[in-house]
């Protein structure tokens, strides 16, 4: 990509698993169609995106591997991911609506494994570069903020654990400290969303902050 000065607008949502991210972002994609007819608006998802990324999500969510296997994979879906869904779309102007980003390969790869921060940086700028030396990032990150113990106790009613979901609770509560420590970076980008609220509530929420676009 030359720039990430772009006309489109990129909004990714991110929290620990079982926060609430899938039960809102659905609905959430309609109300920017309703809002802005004139954009299109593409809802996509990391790990996945692509037919690649899909199948490396697989491979992700099941079996174990060397975190920097499992780090440099991520970004390789990214990579695909970018290249062929996320970059042409913000190019052509449309909004993008993604379940995670790299919030998440800091979050999870970085806080809860423990990779050098330093090595996520690397691939960050590798992936997400531009010609002109901006970086690719979401607009908007929406985070879901929750407990680790909350956010087990909704995941166990409803689902078979994957890989990251078998971790425990302290691994939960770093990849949430490492969002709240990136949120705090940048808190024009982030929009911290209270997720021990009820559902209705955080769609309340999530109806009615501003978003710049035109
Ligand atoms: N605000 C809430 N209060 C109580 N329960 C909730 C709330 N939001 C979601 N849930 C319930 O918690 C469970 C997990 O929610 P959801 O699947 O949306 O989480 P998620 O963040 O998308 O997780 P993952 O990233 O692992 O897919 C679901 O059963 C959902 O109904
Ligand atoms: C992008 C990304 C994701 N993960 C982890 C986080 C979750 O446990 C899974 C994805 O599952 P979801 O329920 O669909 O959100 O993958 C990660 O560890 N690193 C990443 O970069």
């Amino acid at each position: 990509m030359k720039t990430a000065h772009n006309p489109g607008y990129f909004i990714s949502f991110e929290g620990i698993d079982g926060a609430g991210k899938s039960t809102h972002i659905d609905a959430f994609c309609q109300l920017m169609r309703q809002k802005y007819p004139a954009r299109e608006v593409v809802m996509t998802r990391e790990p996945g995106g692509t037919a690649l990324g899909e199948q490396l999500r697989s491979l992700l969510l099941e079996g174990p591997m060397h975190l920097e296997a499992e780090a440099l994979l991520m970004f390789a879906a990214r990579r695909e991911h970018l290249a062929q869904v996320i970059e042409p779309a913000l190019e052509a102007g449309k909004i993008v609506i993604s379940d995670r980003f790299t919030d998440a390969s800091f979050a999870y790869q970085g806080g809860g494994r423990g990779l050098d921060i330093a090595k996520l940086n690397i691939l960050e700028r590798w992936v997400q570069g531009c010609d002109d030396g901006t970086l690719l990032q979401p607009n908007l990150t929406i985070l879901f903020d929750l407990p680790g113990s909350v956010a087990q106790a909704r995941r166990s009613k409803v689902r078979e654990p994957d890989k990251f979901e078998k971790m425990d609770l302290d691994f939960f509560e770093r990849v949430r400290q490492e969002y709240l420590r990136r949120a705090q970076l940048d808190p024009q980008r982030f929009h911290l969303v209270d997720a021990t609220q009820t559902p209705e509530r955080i769609w309340l929420e999530l109806q009615s902050f501003p978003i710049p676009i035109k």
